[in-house]
């Protein structure tokens, strides 16, 4: 196929190649313990600011409030709606089956990311898949459907968030078709190998090429606004604090001093 002929986008669904290695390669490791530090609202600002603003999935919750952070590279798993012809019990018989494949795929450091179409009426997995997930290194699972089995999910040690719960298997409702394409999850583009970071309020999707300056921007960003923070409990006014001005910045970087930011 020449270039005329080919698909818009190409092969990789139109990303642009970024340098910043296959999206199955592990992120660096000072990248993975910045990112580890900074909260999914601040590393939305930071693509805010590189003009990206539909970065935060959208109306997704954590099942394991104690599990710790998330971080990691997408996995994606795309389903579309079932059949009653095909999606029967007996096709997890078949270990080729996209659901268990891509289960039976995720690597150590990868997030099992998965398009629902937003639709949580029967579950996307649950408690036995995830715990292989979490034996093979996974380092999360992200969902815009439901899970089921969620009290297991409740104390698994293995960061997941969904839309809902839903103790219908997925079969009902979802046919898993494909994985490692882009795919929507909760309203957000995600591409095979795109950062997913998860804290208590939710999941962020950062695009693989703009990981490591937003992790280091965002480390900062976080280091200045611990300083601001200290400025309002003391009871300052937001004009010129919120954001600061030079006088307040110049403040900042005395107590910087003292008071270095993480990882250096
Ligand atoms: O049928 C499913 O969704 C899978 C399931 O319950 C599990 O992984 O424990
Ligand atoms: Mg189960």
């Amino acid at each position: 196929m020449d270039d005329a002929q080919a698909p818009a986008g190409g092969a990789d669904g139109g990303r642009v190649a970024t340098g910043q290695g296959a999206p199955d390669e592990p992120l660096p490791a000072e990248v993975l313990a910045a990112l580890r530090l900074v909260s999914t609202a601040t590393l939305t600002t930071q693509l805010m600011a590189r003009g990206l603003r539909n970065t935060f999935l959208v109306g997704l919750r954590p099942l394991n409030s104690g599990s710790p952070r998330m971080v990691g590279t997408a996995f994606t798993l795309r389903y579309i709606p079932a059949r009653e012809d095909l999606d029967v019990l007996s096709v997890f018989r078949d270990p080729e089956h996209p659901q268990r494949k891509a289960v039976e795929s995720v690597g150590p450091g990868q997030v099992l990311v998965m398009d629902c179409r937003g639709r949580g009426r029967a579950a996307s997995l649950g408690g036995i898949l995830g715990t292989r997930l979490l034996r093979r290194g996974a380092a999360g699972v992200v969902t815009d459907g439901a899970v089921r089995d969620s009290p297991t999910f409740a104390t698994l040690g293995l960061p997941a968030y969904s839309a809902g719960v839903s103790g219908t298997t997925n079969l009902v409702q979802h046919h898993a078709v494909d994985m490692q394409v882009p795919i929507g999850c909760a309203e957000v583009a995600v591409y095979p190998g795109d950062v997913m970071v998860g804290d208590a309020e939710g999941v962020v999707c950062v695009p693989r090429e703009l990981a490591a300056e937003v992790a280091s921007d965002a480390v900062a960003q976080e280091h200045l606004e611990e300083f601001v923070q200290a400025q309002i409990e003391a009871g300052a006014a937001l004009p010129g604090v919120y954001p600061p001005n030079d006088a307040t910045m110049t403040r900042y970087r005395a107590w910087a001093v003292d008071n270095p930011p993480p990882l250096g």
